[in-house]
């Protein structure tokens, strides 16, 4: 039997081309489709997956419809001596459009794994979403799309349906494997057969072995992308970008950095969300301003709409006299012309970039030289020279955390913002990188805003503080007003006071009766109608010998925590405690002092000092 092989070399023919042009379209379809948040996402994403669940055979019925020579698209392409029913063309353009959603499904999916805080903070540093999806969404996810290129190619070599409906079944030109095997054994030669069979087998064998294999084989991309991204890819995507973008510009160069003389952000904007709406006011000048709050009400989501990762739905937020934001007049400065540097609570580090690649990504549009003198810098400043060629997966949490901040430093912006960026370090780091963190502060000429919820450290680093609950500001100011005079209840919580109780007032303005203490004060604050409670910081609780005139209580102790260095003690006043959640107090004492005291007999007296009670509305 002479075997005529031309359908393993039509086959290898029209599915390696198919697969060229479904990788393209495939990988440009699922970026759009990524990005597109429209109407009709899932009715056009639908479509795309089609020919994926369509039997091929009504695939290839659809496409003669296309492409038949009375179709309006057959005429025209007829008209310029183009004939695609029952040629090779027919059988590419049938295996394409047949494989083309597993190409553009596997890409879909493989982008929606990259991280969006990735993508965030490459748009705070000033990358375009072209750059974006090149250096970073497409580096991040080679391996979805190698795996789907290479299911696109077996589905490719396999089809069958569609490829006979719109090219025929002709030897030597369109006939592939699966055409030969089905005619071959349709006039009983099962043999030959079987022998194209084995060798789709062997190819389809071949195809999930080198997916096995390109999973495993980790870091080939990532490392010629971290040799060649920086330079020859870039430079080659500078060269096309204006051809394809709709955005030409690159990094801050469309914005020179200005000298102001004030640095100020004034924020004033309201972002409605379906069970969340945020209202904040609020102006950030020469000295580091604290965002506390407790969790979800609304802090990043803040410094998210500053930096414009998210618009407002209405406001004004401005930097330095420049409008970044203003609903009335339809300002809405993209990301990317901000000159906002973010460090991320996560620090979103691009793990494919080593350090110095990392800090240098907002540079791209300064000289090689300018570049590398400007990574040096915060390379030094940050003291990680010696980690500069690693990756982030190689790094310290310390490390990872300056790595964010030098990045975010080396674009100079005219604000940086930072959220929560101790949160995910140990206490030793925490204090460490807090030392550091002030250095920085105190030479950074630009507007700081600092989220966090911890009020220790928001005291420690910041100056003013803004506090936030449920999504408004209930305080702003000195940090040592809002810390001695909570306005209200809800900052007083916030700030950690721990003993409050309901006040009324009796007599002159000074004397209250303590309703939850079950005890009369002389207080130093004034004591308006709106006073509402009084309230007591733990280690502000006194522990006397003998009893004052005034605002002194005998009590008993209910409990003890204990900490390393502390020791919080829970008092009853006047009388036992019957339960272990029986107490009116919380003190909070050294264990110094708790040695000292411990030994004498009850009742103990404590002493409320008028001076450090606090009194505030609801
Ligand atoms: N994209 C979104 N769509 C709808 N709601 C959102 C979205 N992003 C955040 N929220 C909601 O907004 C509120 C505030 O979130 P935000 O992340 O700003 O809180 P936070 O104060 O930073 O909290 P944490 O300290 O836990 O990070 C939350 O209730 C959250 O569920």
């Amino acid at each position: 039997m002479l075997l005529d092989f031309s359908p393993l070399w039509i086959s290898l023919k029209t599915a390696s081309v198919a697969t060229l042009l479904a990788f393209f379209a495939g990988i440009i379809l699922a970026g759009i489709m990524f990005n597109y948040q429209g109407k009709g996402q899932n009715i056009i994403d639908g479509i795309l997956t089609l020919p994926l669940v369509l039997p091929p055979i009504v695939v290839g019925f659809l496409l003669l419809l296309l492409f038949g020579r009375y179709s309006p698209l057959g005429k025209v392409l007829q008209h310029w001596g183009i004939s695609i029913i029952f040629s090779w063309k027919g059988a590419v353009i049938a295996s394409t459009v047949v494989a083309l959603p597993l190409m553009y499904k596997t890409t879909l999916a493989a982008f929606e794994q990259v991280n969006v805080d990735w993508v965030n903070c490459a748009r705070t540093l000033g990358a375009t979403e072209l750059r974006i999806f090149w250096q970073i969404i497409l580096p991040l996810s080679w391996r979805g799309i190698v795996s789907g290129a290479i299911l696109t190619f077996a589905r490719a070599l396999g089809e069958f349906g569609a490829t006979l409906m719109l090219a025929g079944s002709i030897p030597g030109k369109t006939q592939t494997m699966p055409i030969a095997i089905y005619f071959a054994a349709e006039a009983g030669k099962m043999p030959e057969a079987l022998l194209w069979v084995v060798i789709l087998v062997a190819i389809a064998l071949a195809v999930i072995a080198s997916i096995n294999y390109g999973s495993k084989t980790q870091g080939w991309f990532d490392r010629l992308c971290d040799r060649w991204g920086a330079s020859t890819l870039s430079r080659w995507f500078v060269i096309i970008s204006p051809w394809i973008s709709l955005n030409r510009s690159v990094g801050f160069t469309s914005v020179t950095p200005l000298q102001f003389s004030r640095q100020e952000l004034i924020v004033d904007v309201q972002k409605r969300l379906p069970h969340f709406s945020l209202r904040v006011q609020l102006k950030a000048g020469d000295r580091p301003l604290g965002i506390l709050g407790a969790s979800g009400s609304g802090k990043s989501m803040t410094l998210r709409c500053i930096a414009g990762l998210e618009t407002p739905s209405e406001g004004t937020i401005l930097l330095n006299s420049r409008i970044l934001f203003d609903s009335a007049q339809g300002i809405n400065l993209p990301c990317r012309d901000r000159r906002i540097g973010f460090v991320f609570q996560n620090y979103a580090l691009f793990p494919h970039m080593r350090v110095a690649r990392n800090i240098g990504f907002g540079l791209q549009h300064l000289e090689k030289t300018e570049q590398r003198k400007q990574v040096d810098k915060y390379l030094e400043l940050l003291q990680l020279q010696e980690v500069a060629q690693h990756y982030p997966h190689q790094l310290s949490g310390g490390q990872q955390q300056r790595v964010a901040l030098a990045r975010a430093l080396a674009i100079e912006p005219d604000a940086l913002l930072l959220d929560e960026p101790l949160s995910a370090l140990d206490s030793y780091l925490r204090s460490q990188i807090e030392q550091l963190l002030a250095k920085v502060f105190t030479n950074y000429k630009g507007v700081i805003l600092f989220v966090t919820h911890k009020l220790e450290e928001a005291y420690r680093v910041c100056e003013p503080l803004t506090i936030l609950d449920r999504g408004e500001v209930i305080a702003s100011g000195s940090k040592q007003d809002i810390f001695q005079q909570p306005p209200n209840f809800r900052v007083a919580q916030l700030t950690e006071c721990k003993n409050f109780s309901r006040l009324q007032r009796i007599g002159d303005r000074h004397q209250i009766k303590a309703i939850d203490w079950d005890c009369q004060l002389t207080v130093k604050p004034v004591i308006y109608p709106s006073s509402a409670y009084v309230g007591l910081r733990a280690h502000h609780v006194q522990f006397l010998l003998e009893p004052k005139p005034i605002n002194s209580f005998p009590c008993w102790l209910v409990k003890v925590s204990e900490t390393p260095h502390r020791i919080t003690l829970y008092l009853k006043l006047h009388s036992v405690g019957q339960h272990e959640d029986d107490y009116h107090l919380q003190a909070e004492i050294f264990k110094e002092k708790w040695h000292e005291i411990q030994e004498r007999p009850f009742p103990w007296y404590v002493y409320l000092d008028p001076l450090k009670l606090i009194v505030m509305s609801a």
